[in-house]
């Protein structure tokens, strides 16, 4: 079994012991369900920069990446940076994270959030909302093509925006459909950790101008962003880069000047 299979493994059992303790009804009466969402796809389209800055303590790839910081001080600096949006990650076994992280994140900033996670059940997506979401992940590596239709078709009903992680051309081809706002090609291959940025470069043409384009993972200077953004790449997804300093905030300030 590969990492991914077990990540998604881990993931069923625990979606099936929440659904049994946290009906949905409990989750769609939380204030959180009739908050409207921001767009991010929007944001991405107006910005000439297009940071998604991450919170992400952890990973299997590099196990500790920093383990002393709070979310909403992580957040703000974020926000201040100038960033369109931030990933927070939820998965608690393999990255550190959790849904009181994307709560107080909620909390501390107005900026589109997006719930990183291993979504495999739409019980997830109102998870999300309920937490404050505006956006979420699907991964196609992990979803069948009807899987990522009745996933994206009700996270668009929710309100939410969805961004859909290929790796590669067979994963993209399956997964084109009118329910996605924003495809992220993952430079990084997460059964092997193997990292690329030809990956990004290599898929481009073969999606769709409608789709807001995302270069994801492996992203440490402006030089890849600059290298990226003739693929028409509008989104950025940085993690580490910002996270393995003591202060990301300002690490991403510091980015986004440079980068202006
Ligand atoms: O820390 P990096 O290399 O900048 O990567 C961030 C982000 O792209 C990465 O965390 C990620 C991309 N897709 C994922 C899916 C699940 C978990 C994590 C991820």
């Amino acid at each position: 079994m590969n990492i991914l299979d077990k990540i998604v493994a881990d993931k069923r059992k625990e979606v099936a012991l929440k659904k049994e303790l946290i009906p949905t009804s409990q989750l769609e009466a939380s204030v959180l369900f009739e908050r409207d969402c921001i767009s991010l796809a929007d944001k991405l389209r107006a910005s000439n920069t297009g940071i998604i800055a991450e919170h992400k303590r952890r990973s299997p790839s590099k196990s500790v990446i920093n383990q002393s910081l709070n979310v909403q001080d992580v957040a703000k600096g974020y926000e201040e940076a100038g960033v369109c949006g931030m990933s927070v990650l939820t998965d608690g076994k393999y990255f550190g994270g959790s849904l009181d992280d994307l709560i107080l994140a909620r909390a501390a900033v107005k900026m589109p959030l997006l719930r990183k996670e291993f979504i495999i059940d739409p019980y997830q997506l109102i998870e999300a909302k309920a937490f404050g979401a505006d956006v979420i992940l699907l991964i196609a590596a992990i979803l069948s093509r009807d899987e990522i239709k009745m996933l994206s078709e009700t996270a668009k009903n929710l309100g939410l925006d969805v961004l859909l992680e290929v790796h590669n051309e067979e994963e993209l081809q399956k997964s084109i459909m009118p329910s996605l706002d924003m495809l992220g090609v993952n430079n990084r291959n997460l059964k092997t950790f193997d990292v690329s940025l030809d990956i990004s470069k290599t898929l481009s043409e073969k999606i769709p101008n409608d789709f807001v384009k995302v270069s994801e993972s492996g992203i440490s200077n402006i030089e890849a962003i600059k290298e990226l953004q003739p693929y028409g790449y509008k989104g950025f997804l940085i993690g580490e880069n910002f996270m393995k300093t003591d202060n990301p905030g300002k690490s991403a300030t510091a980015f986004i000047k440079e980068l202006q």
